[in-house]
């Protein structure tokens, strides 16, 4: 059977999707803790969990491995299964890449060169191209940036106040999750188009998170910037922080610059700030009042961030919420549209508490939307395929 594969990932992680040639899903595949113990779930097209033989670390232990390994699994089901294309999410394409792109040699370098911008996810991203390179060497393979959604975005939320010269060099707000955004900025073509011709902000509240202005279709502001730790608190990551911070850690307290990148991307946010866990559903679980600390600032920022975004078009039609934490935490949501009624935000405490896609009834609408990143890689790869 004939099949595009997506792939997105992550430092110890691999998020696979397999589709046919329709777009059709065909299965997901979740590997965590890559290098480690190795754990992989594997879901049908109808998101049943398909039966995972024992496995030991060496079927984990590197992206390679591991992308073998869930195949093998997809395999079962779909014994003539053959890759005609990989799609991969990459989360910087720079300044020059403002759609997908096939995967060449160069472009792998020019990526690679990018690594220093996105530390976290780059090199992991481009470690999945290099797997499915070796092991799909006659599929074409194509390259899909997190960044690119905003390229087009004002020069006022592309720059900072630094002198010129940084701004030539690179230093600039890329803005990162496009591919979501992309996929929302769809859903609501498809479902909504008064709500797409509108003022829209996103709110893409995962283990990373971020927001977005979204008019007419098209990126305005995001609250990500130059790297992935820029706006919203995180599972592990700090968000905005005064940069006379980094200077204080680095004079007084004498931090190297990879103590303080650890302390920023793997230290802070919801797990720096309870001491518990980088994990939402915990914190809600958990008693502790630094748990309840965690919580209200990551709301607090995101109400702070919603008002900013909202003054970035002049008013906002709706509020949309996805990723992990948004499509799933009704105390969340609950508690960022709290005391938001001078927005136009009402509400609607029983469809919230309900996870529906209406949650409120004031006059801006908020809508709760499953987002699908990989849907997004697969139609890239599928255009290439027609191409
Ligand atoms: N039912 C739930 N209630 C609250 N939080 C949830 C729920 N389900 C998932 N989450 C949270 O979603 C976050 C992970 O989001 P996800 O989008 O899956 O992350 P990733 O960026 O790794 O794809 C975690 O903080 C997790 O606790
Ligand atoms: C860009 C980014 O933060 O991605 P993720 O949510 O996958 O960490
Ligand atoms: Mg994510």
């Amino acid at each position: 059977m004939r099949a595009i594969l997506t792939l997105n990932a992550g430092s110890s992680s691999l998020k696979l999707g397999l589709f046919s040639e329709a777009l059709e899903t065909l299965g997901t595949g979740h590997v965590d803790r890559i290098g480690g113990e190795g754990r992989l779930k594997v879901l049908d097209g109808q998101g049943q969990p398909l039966p995972v033989p024992a496995l030991g670390p060496e079927a984990f232990a590197r992206h390679g491995a591991a992308l073998a390994t869930a195949l093998e699994v997809f395999r079962v089901d779909f014994p003539a299964l053959e890759i005609v294309a990989v799609g991969h999410r990459v989360v910087h394409g720079g300044t020059r890449h403002g759609a997908p792109e096939r995967i060449t040699e160069a472009l792998m370098q020019e990526l690679a060169a990018l690594a220093p911008f996105a530390p976290l996810h780059q090199p992991h991203n481009l470690a999945g191209v290099r797997a499915a390179l070796e092991a799909f060497a006659e599929a074409p393979q194509i390259a899909c940036f997190d960044t690119a959604f905003h390229r087009n975005h004002p020069f006022v939320n592309d720059t900072f106040a630094l002198p010129r010269s940084y701004y030539d060099k690179g230093v600039r707000r890329y803005g990162f999750h496009g591919l979501s955004y992309d996929y929302i900025t769809g859903e609501l073509a498809r479902t909504e188009p008064a709500l797409h011709a509108g003022r829209v902000v996103v709110a893409h509240l995962g283990s990373g998170a971020s927001m977005c202005a979204i008019q007419g279709g098209r990126s305005v502001a995001s609250t990500m910037g130059f790297s992935a730790l820029d706006g919203l608190p995180m599972g592990t990551r700090s968000g905005q922080i005064d940069p006379g911070v980094l200077l204080y850690l680095m004079d007084q307290e004498g931090m190297t610059s990879a103590q303080i990148s650890d302390l920023l991307y793997k230290d802070s946010g919801l797990k720096g700030l309870s001491g518990i866990s980088n994990d939402m559903r915990e914190l809600e679980g958990s008693d502790d009042p630094h748990a309840k600390d965690a919580i209200d600032y990551f709301t607090f920022r995101i109400r702070r961030e919603l008002g900013g975004l909202a003054a970035s078009m002049g008013g906002i039609d709706a509020l949309v919420f996805c990723g992990g934490i948004g499509e799933n935490s009704a105390l969340v949501r609950a508690r960022v549209c709290e005391g938001m009624e001078w927005i136009g935000i009402t509400l609607d405490a029983e469809a919230n508490a309900a996870n529906a896609r209406e949650i409120a009834h004031g006059p801006v609408r908020v809508l709760t939307i499953p987002t699908n990143e990989e849907i997004v890689i697969a139609l890239a790869a599928q255009a290439l395929l027609t191409a």
